[in-house]
């Protein structure tokens, strides 16, 4: 369609007033020739097209203006078709420009003597007249796509926020509901054509909090309808002066959800999924059974990789808060000016590099089901009545809130120290100790299971041959042996470690002696013959990589072991790599 068209009935009022002043006709034709607008003696000829050859028809070839003083004698009609009906005396065409096409010609048309002598004597300042209509016509269709550009982009945006699977609320700086998204129109059951006023949508209080205090960052769990939501309200800010809001509004429920899916799918830990048969881990096993239903602090200690997580785990699927969620923190490895705010979360720009909308710690996230404290030991000192205060009070406040917050998670705490022995060493607070060693329950060393060892690496010999698809029937009776030998300094995550480097090296049906040796026991078969430089280098790497065994792999265990040896985490990539 021509673009002149579509603004057919804004010229077509434009020319009426011109030719009401001048009393010379006026018409427009686009760039194939078809009359948009006329007035009076052209009238008729409205979407018709103009005779090929005519005036028009240069003016649109050559984009230049004519001007036509008499008609018949004119070499320029001399060729136009529409020579012989001709009633026009005299004309002026200029061409319409936008975005640098012509677009059509703005034609002026005298049909008698007196227009002809008006069009004539006037000829310069009508062309001046005419040039000013045609770009008046170019702002008016620049108007109008840009009116369709920005209904384009509403109906775009409309889709969008009418797609999404949370509510969308937007009000302007009056609070009046602008925009509101299907989901939440059919979640509250709104009438679409009487959307309810804001104040009618919010809870009292809610609506004073996020709306009247230039409130910014997220609020709830709030009930609407039976449902509970967290609402994120953002200022709509035009040059620093506040305009609106935009409140985003998501199913509490559905968050919970999603938040246990991704910790069940990988972490669904039952008490049979704790391997071994031996008479001190089935005490430890039965003590945790017994207190898993019973909603009181437990604080698990033992070894490092002896499986106190697993337990953790297993108390929380044994007990009454099995469909809320369960949450670790490993205290010893988060740095300690971030470990307040990753327990209790922060409001919005508390601190530098804070997330603009604040967060929820762990003990918010955790409210209802369980908080693993791992490594508790390395709370740091200051914290440790912080603690102990959220515990005893059931609330917290964010770092740079000052309202409290209701929490109640059920509390498992973890240690591979001796907490008694800090308690008296003033290095943990002796409140805090009784208050975590309610139930305290030993997970004994691997090296005191016996059996076990063979029961766990049968266990995941079978794991790790289905991960890596080996044919692996066992072990061989002297490697069997060495593994029932050998004390596990890094326990059951040691014993996996080693298994599952065996499952990926050994060539044969069953796993050999000497591939175990060849991670257990190669060190020391190396040692002969090297300069003492050398052996201080293997010496130190042996270093790094037991303390690595101990604390895991992670990024995170690297600098703890770096930090503890007293060196930087590059020497210590360095020295492993030597
Ligand atoms: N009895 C068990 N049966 C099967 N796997 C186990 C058992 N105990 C521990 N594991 C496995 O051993 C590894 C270490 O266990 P876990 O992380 O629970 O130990 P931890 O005592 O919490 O260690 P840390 O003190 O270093 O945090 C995990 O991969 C876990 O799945």
């Amino acid at each position: 369609m021509s673009l002149l068209k579509g603004i057919r009935s804004e010229v077509q009022h434009m020319i009426e007033a011109m030719y009401a002043v001048t009393n010379i006709d006026f018409t427009i034709v686009d760039e194939n020739l078809y009359r948009i607008a006329a007035t009076n003696n052209l009238k008729y000829s409205v979407g018709k097209k103009a005779p090929f050859h005519s005036a028009f028809h240069h003016c649109i070839e050559t984009g230049k203006q004519i001007f036509i003083e008499d008609a018949r004698s004119s070499p320029i009609c001399l060729d136009c078709a529409n020579k012989v009906n001709c009633s026009e005396l005299s004309e002026l065409c200029i061409p319409i420009h936008y975005n640098d096409n012509i677009i059509g010609v703005l034609g002026m048309c005298a049909f008698n003597e007196r227009a002809k002598d008006n069009l004539i004597n006037n000829r310069d300042s009508y062309a001046r007249f005419e040039k000013q209509l045609s770009s008046i016509i170019s702002t008016i269709l620049g108007e109008k796509e840009y009116g369709m550009m920005l209904e384009y982009k509403s109906l775009e945006l409309m889709t969008l926020i009418n797609s999404l699977n949370e509510g969308i609320i937007i009000l302007n700086h009056n609070k009046e509901v602008i925009t509101i998204n299907n989901y939440i129109i059919d979640k509250l059951g709104l009438d679409i054509n009487q959307i309810p006023p804001i104040y009618n949508i919010l809870p009292d209080k809610i609506f004073k909090k996020l709306i009247e205090n230039n409130f910014k960052g997220e609020i709830g769990p709030v009930k609407l309808g039976g449902f509970e939501f967290i609402i994120n309200s953002s200022p709509i800010l035009i040059k620093d002066k506040k305009q609106g809001v935009v409140l985003v509004l998501s199913d509490f429920r559905k968050m919970k959800e999603s938040v246990l899916k991704s910790n069940l799918s990988k972490d669904i830990i039952t008490f049979d999924d704790i391997i071994g048969e031996s008479e001190v881990l089935l005490e430890a096993r039965r003590q945790a059974i017994q207190v898993a239903g019973k909603d009181v602090s437990v604080l698990l200690f033992g070894e490092s990789g002896t499986g106190k997580e697993v337990f953790a785990r297993a108390i929380h699927t044994a007990s009454c808060r099995k469909d809320n969620v369960f949450m670790a923190i490993n205290c010893g490895a988060i740095p300690e000016n971030l470990i307040e705010s990753e327990l209790f979360g922060y409001e919005k720009g508390s601190f530098t590099g804070a997330n603009r909308t604040g967060k929820v710690g762990k003990f918010e996230a955790s409210k209802d089901g369980t908080l693993f404290l791992d490594e508790i030991g390395d709370l740091p000192y200051s914290m440790q009545v912080n603690l102990l205060r959220a515990l005893e009070e059931k609330e917290i406040t964010r770092v740079g809130g000052n309202e409290p917050i209701k929490v109640n998670p059920r509390i498992i705490s973890a240690t591979n120290k001796d907490l008694a022995n800090m308690v008296a060493q003033h290095l943990f607070r002796e409140d805090l100790f009784y208050r975590l060693n309610i139930i305290p329950i030993h997970i004994p060393p691997l090296r005191e299971r016996g059996f076990d060892v063979i029961i766990l690496a049968r266990y995941f010999l079978r794991y790790f041959s289905e991960v890596y698809d080996k044919n692996l029937d066992g072990f061989t009776a002297e490697c069997e042996q060495l593994l029932l030998q050998y004390n596990y300094p890094g326990n059951i995550r040691e014993l996996k470690n080693l298994i599952e480097y065996a499952v990926i090296f050994e060539e044969n049906s069953l796993v050999s002696l000497e591939t175990i040796k060849s991670k257990i026991g190669f060190k020391k078969e190396r040692l002969n013959n090297l300069s003492l430089a050398e052996l201080t280098k293997a010496y130190e790497k042996s270093v790094i990589e037991n303390e690595l065994q101990l604390a895991g792999e992670c990024l995170d265990a690297k600098r703890d072991v770096a930090r503890k040896l007293g060196i930087s985490i590059a020497t210590l990539y360095r020295k492993l790599e030597d």
